[in-house]
This record gives C-alpha cells, sequence and structure tokens, in this order.
C-alpha cells in the first residue's frame, strides 16, 4: 500500500518537474493550467499525509521558474515569489478568515487587479535611469534581460520629473493581444508554423539573444508593484498611484474592495468583460492594501500570505455536434473537425473544433446529433472534451471513420502505429500538391517573398496555377486585384482583401528575382521526399547539374558522402517519373538555375578551413549568419550546428552564451572573433 503512495508521490513530482521546465524554460505547455494545478494539489495532499514520502525537489516548495545559462544571474533584492491560487470562491471566504485571524481586526481592505498573463519581471531604476531588468526565475535569482525589456516602449527609460534616487518595479511583460494575432497572420503567410498562446509567446520571446528582434515583437508591460526605502507608499494603491505618477503603464483595471463580498463582485464583472481587454487574463489577484497589513501577515517559502489569485476556469460550453468533416493537410494528414452549433466561449463564437484523430472519436465515442463540450485552453482551436450521455439521441449512430479522401477520393492510409490517417495520392492530390507549392516558395528553399499561403490557395482555386512550375507563367494580371478570403478555423468568419497593385508588382518580381536563386534551393524546392537542404547542397556539390543528377544511377548516387540508400532510391523514384521530368524541363526553361554557379570571389577565397568542422555563434557585425557559413564552406569547411570534440574552430560574435564558450575552451577549440575571421578571409 505504501509503496502505491510512494509511487505515486514520485510520479507525481517527475510530472510537475517535467512541465515547469517545459511551461518556464521551454515556453511551452503540454497540459492546461488547470491540469496543472490539480495535480500540484493531489500532489500537496499527498505529502501532508505522508510526509516521509515528499522530495528534496518537489515543486510544491519552491518556484516553479529556474534560471538560463544564456544570461546574466542577478540575485533579487526582495524575492520574487508566486502566488496561492484558487479556482474556488469558498476558498477565497477561508482566506478571507486566515487575514481576520491574523490581524486580528475587522479593519482592513483589499485591491483587486486582474491577473495578467505574461512572465513576471523585476526592474531597477537608480538616478532615475532604468539600470536593471531581472526575470522572477527561480524565485531567489534570475536572467538579467535589460537589453529586453528596454525595447519595451511603453517602459519609461528616464524621467521627465523629479523621482525618488532608486527603487524596484515589478509588473508583467506580455503580448497584447492583437500583436499576437498579427504576427500569427505574419507568419502564416510565410509557411511557418503558428504560435499556440500570447505568454508562451512573450516568454519565448523575452528570452531571445538578439534584442532587436525582440523590439519587432512589440511587447508591452503592466506594472503592478513598488519597492524601497522611502516612497511613501503605505499602501497598495498609493503604490499603483505613484506608478501612474511617474509614467508607468498601469492597467485602469484594478478597484479597491472592503469586503470579500465585494471581492466576489469584482469577479463576477470581470469575468465574461476581460475578454475585451487588450491582454490576456486567466484570473485575479487579491492583495491586502495596506503595506503594515502585509508585514504583519508575511509569507510562506513560497507565497505571500497577505495575497491569493482566484483563477477563472479554462471556458467550457456544451453544444450541439452537427457534422464531422475532414481536412486534408499539406502533408496529406487528413484532421476530424466537429461542426457545432454556434456557442459564445471565451469571448468568441465557436462553431468548429478539433477531434485530432480516430482514435479520439473512438475513445469519446463522439455520434453526430450528440450535445459535446467544448473548451478553450491554451491552443489556436478549442477541442471536444466530452459527451453529455444523458442528451444522446435514441437512434444515434456509431461514428464510422471516413475511409476515402474528401479531396482526390483516394483510399486513406494508416501507418502502423500511428493515430492519423494520411492520403497517399502526393502528386495529384490538391491540398498536397498547393503544400508543395509552398514549399517551394518557403524561406528555406526558394525563399520567394510576398507570396503567401493565402495567396497560392486562391490561385489554385480559380485554376490560375496547379503546381509549381505554372508559378513562372503567372503574370501582373493574374494577381493584381486577386481577392483573398481568410477564415478563421474556430469561428468560421470570413476576413476579405484584396491584393494591391504594389503586392502584385512585388510578387511578379519576386517571382523573377528567384531565377537567380542557387541550384541546391531548387533542387531543396523540388520537394524530393528525404531530401532536406542538407542533402539537396551535398547533391549539388557532387553532381553539380540537374541532368547529371538525373542520369545518374542508384548507385553512384549512394557513393556520395552522407547519402544513404534510402534517399538515393527516392531520388532515382523522383526522376524516373515523367511528370517531375516535364517539371525540371519547364523550370529549366524559365530560367531558374539547374547547375552549380561558382562565385569566382568565393572560389578565390584561402582555402583555411580545408577539412575543418567550423561552429557559427553570437551575433556579428559585418557579417549575416548564412553568409558567414557560406563564406566557411568557401574556405573549405564544414559548418556545424553545435560545439563538440570534434569542433576546430568556434567563430564567437557578441552575445554569445558563456556556456558555449566554456565548453569550446575546455575542448580546446581555437576560438576566433569576428575580426580574427575577417582577417582570414584576404
Ligand atoms: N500548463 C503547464 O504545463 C504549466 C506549468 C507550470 C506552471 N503553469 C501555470 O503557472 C502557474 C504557476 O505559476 P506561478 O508560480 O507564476 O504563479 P501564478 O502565475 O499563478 O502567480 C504568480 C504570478 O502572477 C503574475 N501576475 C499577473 N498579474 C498579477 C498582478 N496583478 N499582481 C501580482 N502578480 C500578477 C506574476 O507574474 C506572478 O509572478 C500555475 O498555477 C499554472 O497555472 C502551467
Ligand atoms: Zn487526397
Amino acid at each position: 500500500m505504501s509503496s502505491t503512495i510512494k509511487d505515486k508521490i514520485d510520479k507525481l513530482t517527475d510530472e510537475l518537474i517535467h512541465h515547469n521546465h517545459l511551461y518556464y524554460q521551454e515556453s511551452t505547455s503540454e497540459i492546461s493550467d488547470f491540469e496543472f494545478d490539480q495535480k500540484l494539489k493531489q500532489l500537496e495532499q499527498l505529502e501532508k499525509e505522508h510526509p516521509e514520502y515528499k522530495r528534496d525537489d518537489s515543486p510544491t516548495h519552491r518556484v516553479g521558474g529556474t534560471i538560463t545559462k544564456s544570461f546574466n544571474t542577478v540575485y533579487h533584492k526582495y524575492p520574487m515569489l508566486s502566488l496561492g491560487n484558487t479556482y474556488s470562491k469558498e476558498d477565497l471566504v477561508d482566506f478571507d478568515k486566515r487575514v481576520q485571524k491574523g490581524l486580528g481586526t475587522l479593519d482592513y481592505e483589499y485591491i483587486c487587479e486582474l491577473k495578467f498573463d505574461g512572465v513576471a519581471i523585476s526592474i531597477l531604476y537608480e538616478n532615475g535611469i532604468l539600470k536593471q531588468a531581472v526575470t522572477r526565475g527561480d524565485g531567489e535569482k534570475g536572467d538579467e534581460v535589460t537589453n529586453n525589456v528596454r525595447t519595451i516602449r511603453s517602459l519609461p527609460l528616464s524621467f521627465r520629473q523629479e523621482v525618488p534616487k532608486a527603487f524596484e518595479v515589478r509588473g508583467e511583460v506580455f503580448m497584447p493581444k492583437d500583436v499576437f494575432a498579427n504576427l500569427n497572420t505574419e507568419r502564416e503567410k510565410a509557411g511557418e508554423a503558428l504560435l499556440a498562446n500570447p505568454r508562451n509567446t512573450a516568454s519565448g520571446t523575452l528570452k531571445m539573444q538578439d534584442s532587436s528582434v525582440v523590439a519587432e515583437r512589440k511587447l508591452d508591460c503592466y506594472l503592478y508593484t513598488l519597492l524601497g526605502e522611502g516612497l511613501g507608499n503605505e499602501n497598495h494603491d498609493t503604490s499603483l498611484q505613484l506608478l501612474e505618477k511617474w509614467g508607468f503603464n498601469v492597467s485602469p483595471t484594478y478597484q479597491k474592495c472592503a469586503t470579500i463580498e465585494d471581492v466576489i463582485a469584482y469577479i463576477n464583472h470581470w469575468e465574461q468583460k476581460r475578454h475585451e481587454l487588450p491582454v490576456e487574463t486567466d484570473g485575479i489577484v487579491i492583495k491586502v492594501n495596506r503595506v503594515e497589513h502585509q508585514q504583519e501577515l508575511g509569507f510562506t517559502a513560497k507565497s505571500p500570505r497577505w495575497a491569493i489569485s482566484y483563477k477563472y476556469k479554462s471556458e467550457a460550453a456544451e453544444s450541439k455536434l452537427l457534422n464531422i468533416t475532414y481536412q486534408v493537410g499539406r502533408t496529406g494528414a487528413i484532421t476530424p473537425v466537429a461542426e457545432l452549433t454556434p456557442v459564445q466561449l471565451a469571448g468568441t463564437t465557436v462553431k468548429r473544433a478539433s477531434l485530432h484523430n480516430a482514435n479520439e472519436i473512438e475513445r469519446l465515442d463522439i455520434r453526430v446529433g450528440d450535445f459535446v463540450f467544448v473548451e478553450k485552453g491554451g491552443e489556436i482551436i478549442p477541442k471536444i472534451t466530452g459527451v453529455n450521455l444523458d442528451k444522446r439521441p435514441k437512434d444515434s449512430q456509431p461514428t464510422t471513420y471516413l475511409n476515402k479522401c474528401p479531396e482526390c477520393g483516394t483510399e486513406l492510409v494508416r501507418k502502423e502505429g500511428e493515430a492519423v490517417h494520411y492520403c497517399p495520392n502526393v502528386d495529384a492530390c490538391p491540398p498536397q500538391v498547393m503544400g508543395r507549392v509552398e514549399h517551394f516558395i518557403s524561406r528555406n528553399a526558394m525563399d520567394i517573398q510576398h507570396l503567401g499561403p493565402k495567396t497560392i490557395e486562391t490561385l489554385f482555386k480559380l485554376n490560375k496555377i496547379s503546381g509549381i512550375a505554372d508559378l513562372y507563367d503567372l503574370t501582373f494580371e493574374d494577381v493584381n486585384g486577386l481577392l483573398i478570403e481568410e477564415e478563421d478555423l474556430a469561428t468560421g468568419k470570413v476576413k476579405k482583401r484584396s491584393i494591391k497593385e504594389k503586392s502584385a508588382q512585388n510578387m511578379i518580381e519576386a517571382l523573377q528575382e528567384s531565377k537567380n536563386a542557387p541550384f541546391e534551393s531548387v533542387l531543396f524546392g523540388l520537394g524530393i521526399r528525404y531530401v532536406g537542404k542538407t542533402v539537396a547542397e551535398k547533391l549539388a556539390e557532387h553532381f553539380k547539374t540537374i541532368d547529371s543528377l538525373i542520369s545518374a544511377s542508384f548507385d553512384e548516387i549512394v557513393n556520395v558522402h552522407e547519402i544513404g540508400e534510402r534517399i538515393a532510391q527516392s531520388v532515382v523514384d523522383f526522376f524516373t517519373n515523367p511528370e517531375h521530368q516535364e517539371l525540371v524541363a519547364r523550370l529549366k526553361a524559365a530560367g531558374l538555375q539547374m547547375e552549380v554557379t561558382v562565385n569566382e570571389q568565393t572560389a578565390a577565397l584561402p582555402q583555411h578551413f580545408a577539412d575543418k568542422t567550423v561552429v557559427v555563434s553570437g551575433v556579428f557585425n559585418e557579417y549575416g549568419r548564412e553568409e558567414l557559413k557560406d563564406l566557411i564552406k568557401a574556405m573549405g569547411g564544414k559548418v556545424a550546428g553545435s560545439i563538440s570534440g570534434k569542433t576546430d574552430f568556434l567563430i564567437a560574435g557578441e552575445n554569445m552564451g558563456p556556456a558555449k564558450l566554456e565548453k569550446a575552451e575546455k575542448l580546446g577549440t581555437t576560438i576566433l572573433s569576428e575580426a580574427d575571421f575577417k582577417a582570414m578571409t584576404s
């Protein structure tokens, strides 16, 4: 019996450590905050009953985050703690009782604020100047991210008025909802993976090495704490007023509450209305107003006793499942989608939710006509979490999964051990062909700017293109004024925009320009299975022209260094297909690069790196990263991604992580500065 409890505690501890790591270090999450909090409470309870099994590294008695090695570590003057949290209003009444008992008086009041969903930050000001910004880290010490925080426009770097000589402010760095939405629209246009939610994006952005990229991300910050000596902030609301007066961004949503009933009214007031705010919020924070009272109540190891957060449960709604439709992705993967009676959820009207795959449908035993529960967690599209069996119609039929591709009619396949069904018709299934065109124009391949997936999709629909080669037959007239419709997956809302003259011109020019893209980019762009960017480079380097690659035998290809049988077979198969031969012929006729061109300038470079492995790290003044890599290759070197015993040279730019440098030194790698490198090129 006791061993099973120990196992349970161990398992929960490990799980929570795993989720903390993802959340704070990787800025992603696999489970919802609610699930996380439930697990944490469960562990707390078990540890209380069986303190003998509580582990030293238990997440119940420490702040969840840690520091990273890529920034300077800085100790906080006052610890940065977490907040106790609850999802229940009864708990708030208990909290109020504890406060009352702790203070021994009824003469206290609360300030309620919204709980902004971002990343906590501490900022020091000295002599009226922003001196240092540090993340919460493990609560005791955090990462110094001053340069990144300086890019936040609403944050004063200095003051026009008199301010105290030294003080610390704390608040939440966040990405406004509209900035997040725009960023995702841009990523979608560029064919990049969408970001899951504003919190994780803000957290990832704050830890970027290059602050010019951070600046583009347009983070914002609300301040809610003022610390320091002799500032005259005897109450929490006086702190907020001082911050406002000095020009800090304070959310105007805070409110004084005399009783816990008032607090609950505040919670109810904001439950729906918070969705109209420019920032995501996940609850409210209740703080005892008087600083003297706060000091009297004090702290636990993890959080203040004078504050608590009430978190709103991620909203669920019930809706009727009208139909299950199936979408074919760019890779041929099939996703079942629930079509629902429109329902209000977290501020938007939802009429679709993801059902993931056949296993999920089976697990839920979900049927058309059922009433289902829909939830919006951190994901982009809501999900179905269950079926209300009480409302199931008597004549309902189990769902049989689709067996033919809804786009091209081909029989679907499911690979051994995989949950997802695929359409195997890679060459003629429309979404898959579109996917190939998107791959061709993508940044890593031909890097054709101004042309996004939505434009490609529209051109396909209008039969203006049906494959890669048709891109080069497009004219200005074909794209000018093109009406593009974008549908929001969850809400079904359609946004329309038309391509303006200037954009049309840019598109045609970008296509023309792409004719200069190097042969290896064309080769990679063709989308031959297993031929990634590096393989394409190797094949181009070895065979020099497309003709010699096409006529090469399996043996000749497999003999190329680092090319395996699977790749060789795939290349042979690809070029044996007459349709692909025609594609190559058309691209050649259009004027694309079908052979390696030796750049005279780089061909003359001294071969200092012949047969050497070189790693590039940090930021450079005179060279772009790709440019630097090309130069190294032109000088005979191989570029590797990380430092190992095999690394001969490390070219170290600015802002390089100290851990990397240390590792290189330990391994005896020769370290070159940008200036050293430059000298070697001449
Ligand atoms: N989904 C996951 O995998 C996962 C993993 C780890 C943590 N989490 C979530 O993170 C929470 C734990 O994080 P935590 O320890 O930072 O606690 P917390 O986020 O619940 O509360 C403390 C934080 O609230 C923030 N905050 C926002 N508005 C505030 C305001 N007005 N006043 C004061 N603080 C404000 C501050 O950043 C502060 O550090 C968990 O409850 C869980 O929901 C989720
Ligand atoms: Zn198909």
